[in-house]
């Protein structure tokens, strides 16, 4: 997709979107709160209409049938019927698009709900209806699925187990969309990640670059005038931070580690401790959101 732009009344839900999934690729979108990334998703399945910008999907328009047979989702609360059991309520979908009954053993084996699945829809727990969602999601075996938030309402064991799930689909060849904002599950299961905030992309990479690979630099060394001259001469570091004396802070090229310490002992300074930081995509994060805030 490409400059996809959306609109409700004034507010600007997507401004200029643009990327694209490769076939067997877990790909996480990542925002805040109302940063498009259930917008981006429902243009996606055909339910929301774009106002500019290109879409294809699995080499359709979004919506198309053809397209449609081949995606498995997950948008928000999934909706069943109460009074019938999770079997039943799977069963309906499965004959509407001409699945047998099989199917439907398969999906629920492998969200672990065989056991309850003969139990009315309306008594499950939060978490169980999430896992028939992602059932229904995966009737059929999809080759995309789009699951929006799919660990919302599980509990730590549940989100252990999506992350699992995810996991296996990825490595099973199939394409895996899914927005979150846990950061920490985007980060264990994704090959690629979009970072949107206010509709706009702020990075999409896979998940190594988008953290930069970049080290926060602690240094304890001494003296001060020649630690700091070294840091400023040093390649690949940011601006460094005289935190207080004898004590430093720069970002670095974990490459360039050792010649920054080898530098700093060949100018004749004291090294007493040097700790490198690897960033977190927590730390990315909010990099990101965080530069997006202070531009706008
Ligand atoms: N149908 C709609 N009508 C009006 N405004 C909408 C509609 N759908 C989304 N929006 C607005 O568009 C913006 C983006 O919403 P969206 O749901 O895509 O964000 P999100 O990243 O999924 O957020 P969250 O993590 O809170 O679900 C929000 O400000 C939201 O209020």
């Amino acid at each position: 997709m490409s400059g996809l732009g959306k609109s409700f009344g004034g507010l600007r839900a997507l401004d200029g979107v643009a990327l694209s999934v490769s076939p067997g690729q877990v790909y996480g979108v990542l925002g805040p709160n109302g940063a498009g990334k259930t917008t981006l998703l429902r243009i996606l399945l055909g339910l929301v209409r774009p106002d500019s910008g290109t879409v294809r999907v699995l080499g359709h328009a979004p919506g198309d049938r053809r397209a449609l047979r081949d995606i498995g989702a997950l948008i928000e609360a999934p909706a069943f019927v109460p009074g019938l059991s999770g079997r039943v309520n799977l069963r309906v979908l499965a004959r509407a698009r001409g699945l047998p009954d099989s199917e439907v053993d398969r999906v629920l084996g492998l969200v672990d709900l065989a056991d309850r699945a003969g139990d009315r829809f309306g008594g499950y727990s939060l978490g169980m209806r999430q896992r028939l969602g992602v059932a229904a999601a995966m009737l059929g075996d999809p080759r995309l699925l789009i699951l929006d938030e799919p660990t919302n309402g599980l509990d730590p064991e549940g989100v252990v187990w999506m992350r699992q799930l995810v996991r296996d689909l990825g490595s099973s060849g199939r394409t895996v969309l899914f927005s979150s904002h846990m950061l920490g599950e985007v980060e264990q299961v994704c090959d690629r990640v979009v970072v949107l905030n206010r509709g706009t992309v702020v990075a999409e990479d896979s998940m190594d670059r988008i953290r930069t690979p970049d080290v926060s630099l602690h240094l304890h060394a001494t003296p001060d005038e020649t630690v700091g001259r070294v840091l400023a001469a040093a390649a690949g570091t940011g601006e460094p931070v005289h935190e207080e004396p004898g004590r430093w802070l720069t970002r670095a090229d974990p490459d360039e580690v050792p010649g920054i310490v080898r530098a700093l002992v060949e100018a004749g300074a004291d090294v007493h401790e040097v700790r490198a930081e690897r960033q977190s995509l927590e730390d990315a994060f909010f990099r990101l959101t965080e530069t997006q805030e202070e531009r706008s």
